[in-house]
């Protein structure tokens, strides 16, 4: 009998993405997120299941064992730390570029310039590490608004096409990672479900390419 796994995923972008992975691992789900509204969904495989929450929930249920595996975005899994993971395989899925960005036209605060962003801890240490004192603002979402309003200089966002940026006046200024989906592990799950995930993980390789 094999063991029981559970996967954490979010809805949207990222869910729709892996499901092509998860099927050449030979899981397929038999409810659909964007129409259900559990939170633990079935799959064909009885002792597979799949919890929907937050992206950036994520590493923190496959960090303390809620969930064995996980998908999250690079971005999400450098705020966090990954504390408790492993990162097995890149899967090349919801691509793009965690970027700071402003208005081009704007007059800078050169005295600890205001930055907007849910990545808290990414923007600070990537303007500690350059020496540049800034002062960072937490926001939820629509970091795009705050350069237009008056709320901070610049913003550090995720930018795939630029057309958001593009749409509110910013553009990209410097760039800070490239970000893909990473497969994320639970440590001790890793240990005591070893033959199941490394099979899982080594079927998805397959499919993305590795
Ligand atoms: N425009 C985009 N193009 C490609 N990938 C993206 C884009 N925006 C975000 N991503 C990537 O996809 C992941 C999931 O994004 P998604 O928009 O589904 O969640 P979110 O809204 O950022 O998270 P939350 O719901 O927790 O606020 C992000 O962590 C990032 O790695
Ligand atoms: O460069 P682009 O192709 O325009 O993509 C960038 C946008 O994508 C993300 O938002 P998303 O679409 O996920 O909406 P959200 O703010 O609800 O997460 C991100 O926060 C940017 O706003």
């Amino acid at each position: 009998m094999a063991a029981p796994l559970t996967i954490a995923l979010s809805k949207g972008r990222i869910f729709q993405e892996t499901l092509p992975l998860l099927a050449a691992a030979g899981i397929v789900p038999t409810d659909d997120p964007e129409t259900s509204r559990k939170l633990i969904l079935d799959t064909d495989q009885p002792d597979v299941k799949l919890v929907i929450i937050r992206a950036t929930d994520v590493p923190t249920y496959v960090q303390y064992g809620a969930a064995d595996l996980g998908v999250a975005g690079k971005d999400v899994l450098l705020e966090h730390g990954g504390e408790g993971l492993y990162e097995p395989l890149d899967l090349r899925i919801a691509r793009c570029r965690l970027m700071v960005a402003g208005r081009p036209d704007q007059p800078l605060r050169w005295h600890r310039p205001r930055i907007a962003t849910k990545f808290v801890n990414i923007a600070r240490r990537y303007f500690a590490d350059q020496g540049r004192q800034v002062e960072i603002i937490k926001l939820y979402g629509s970091m795009e608004l705050a350069p237009l309003v008056g709320l901070a200089d610049y913003i550090v966002d995720v930018v795939d096409t630029g057309n958001t940026l593009k749409a509110n006046g910013l553009a990209p200024l410097e760039h800070i990672a490239d970000i893909s989906s990473r497969l994320i592990v639970n440590k001790a799950a890793m240990k005591m479900k070893h033959a199941r995930i490394k099979a899982i993980t080594a079927r998805m390789a397959v499919a993305v390419g590795d």
